[in-house]
């Protein structure tokens, strides 16, 4: 997770043109649109360029057909030096930069007693308002517990409570999106809820990089250590971002230790577990692996379901709307975007900007219009001769038996998985698909989509296979 939006410090004037932009924006663009696409955007500064970086490629792609153009009426508006100003998902950024992140901030320490808005830079009510770099949506009321992330749920819950006797770090770790940030979140709310008087600070590995890096270069390294080390509870998050910046890690081994050593708690998030972290120190690596390790396994169907159902109602209530979508548009997004739930989020918000209120309305065929530019199988061209080979392998049968005219059930189901799959991962209508499977008509297509949509509830072997089909022909 990153951070700058509202709390950009007042001697940066490139993060002033940000707010007065982004005020501009959310009155011209309205608090759902803004709220789900410019209130996660971050402004970063690296070799002298400015870079507005989105947390998804899908954020960015919104933001530039939607947005850019006025962005840059208001920035060469706003801005008196005339710089220019770049967009970048978080992924291209990272890549492009290796996540050097230029502009220090002030540690974010969290007083809970006083929540200050900060002096400029004031935050639009509707941005997902942060206190000391927290994200007041991320919490455990928000967060959907699931097969795949109840070890680390209740791992968080148990550490927020201040229990007696838990380990010592912490290390939660998942891939790419799918709630590190959020548990992180979550656990330092509660933690500050559970003991108003104790010390409670988050920040990413970044945010420790780049306050360390301004702390050494301003001569004030015992300043930094010192707030560090007053922490009740230290949280710091995506910490495998410090491998191989030594001085950094080094740093962040000592007030490690020093706060173990008194009996204070940490936390880390990461991409992977300590041990494969193979850039880091060893020093470092092996006391992160010496606590609890905790993995977030990617969700599974039923919980990507879960999570569309508590985002759907969330936007709901705050585009004043009732909050409904289709069981097919749902089913569909589940199915179509595995890769991490900030993508699935990604398509559920594009879906309910486009739409507002009328989401609920939207069929399976309009959502997969709208979704077209963001879906994965369009980019790789799936097709339903790859289907029809994967499913014919899949199922023991030749390919030929999908297309023939048997009608046993070994070989309709898995025909009727196949037309299904290629409703899903192709854009192909419905008769185009009939006609790829011998000459059937639309309505056969229509039946067999929906059968397998209704068995798939049912039959827990036909969602796994159907869902090993759908990553394997992803790639
Ligand atoms: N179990 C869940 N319940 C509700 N929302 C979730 C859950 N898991 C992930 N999300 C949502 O998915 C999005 C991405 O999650 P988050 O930022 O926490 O991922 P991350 O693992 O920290 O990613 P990164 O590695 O990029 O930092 C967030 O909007 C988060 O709220």
């Amino acid at each position: 997770m990153t951070s700058m939006g509202g709390q950009m410090p007042s001697q940066t004037p490139a993060g002033a043109v940000w707010t007065k932009a982004c005020l501009a924006l959310r009155s011209e663009l309205g608090e759902a649109a803004f709220g789900s696409w410019l209130a996660q955007a971050s402004l970063r500064e690296v070799g002298g360029q400015l870079v507005l970086v989105t947390p998804t490629g899908v954020a960015r792609d919104w933001i530039r057909r939607n947005a850019w153009r006025r962005i840059g009426e208001l920035w060469a508006q706003h801005d008196p030096e005339g710089r220019s100003l770049d967009l970048k998902s978080r992924m291209e950024f990272e890549s492009e930069t290796g996540g050097m992140d230029i502009i220090a901030e002030a540690i974010e320490v969290m007083d809970p007693v006083s929540t200050d808005a900060p002096a400029i830079a004031p935050t639009p009510p509707t941005r997902p308002s942060r206190t000391a770099g927290l994200q007041e949506r991320f919490t455990f009321d928000s967060f959907v517990p699931g097969p795949a992330n109840e070890f680390a749920h209740a791992v968080a819950r148990r550490v927020a409570s201040w229990a007696d006797g838990h380990f010592n770090p912490v290390v939660f770790h998942s891939p790419y999106g799918f709630g590190k940030t959020h548990l992180l979140n979550a656990l330092a709310w509660e933690a500050m809820r559970a003991a108003p008087e104790k010390r409670v600070v988050y920040l990413t590995a970044e945010r420790f990089l780049s306050t360390f890096v301004r702390a050494v270069m301003d001569r004030q390294t015992a300043l930094f250590k010192d707030e560090l080390r007053a922490a009740d509870l230290l949280l710091i998050d995506d910490v495998h971002f410090v491998a191989g910046k030594q001085s950094t890690q080094e740093e962040l081994f000592h007030t490690l230790t020093a706060l173990m050593e008194d009996g204070r708690r940490v936390v880390f998030s990461a991409d992977r577990p300590p041990a494969a972290i193979t850039e880091m120190d060893a020093r470092l690596r092996s006391h992160l692996s010496a606590g609890l390790v905790c993995g977030i396994e990617p969700a599974d169907r039923g919980l990507r379901m879960g999570i569309l159902e508590r985002k759907l109602a969330s936007l709901g209530r705050q585009g004043g709307f009732i909050a409904q979508a289709r069981p097919d548009v749902l089913q569909f997004l589940a199915d179509r975007f595995t890769d991490s739930v900030r993508e699935l989020e990604g398509a559920l918000n594009t879906l309910v900007a486009r739409m507002g209120g009328e989401v609920g309305a939207l069929t399976l065929d309009e959502a997969q219009n709208i979704l077209r530019p963001h879906l994965r199988g369009a980019e790789k061209r799936i097709t339903i001769d790859d289907i029809q080979k994967a499913t014919a392998e899949h199922f023991g049968l030749r390919q030929a038996d999908l297309i023939s005219e048997r009608r046993n059930r070994s070989v309709a189901r898995p025909r009727q998985a196949a037309m299904w799959l290629a409703k899903q991962l192709t854009t192909r209508s419905l008769p185009d698909i009939g006609r790829r499977f011998g000459g059937r008509d639309h309505t056969t297509v229509l039946h067999a989509v929906r059968r397998i949509e209704a068995l798939k509830a049912e039959d827990a072997q036909l969602a796994r296979d159907l869902e090993a089909l759908t990553r394997k022909l992803r790639g």
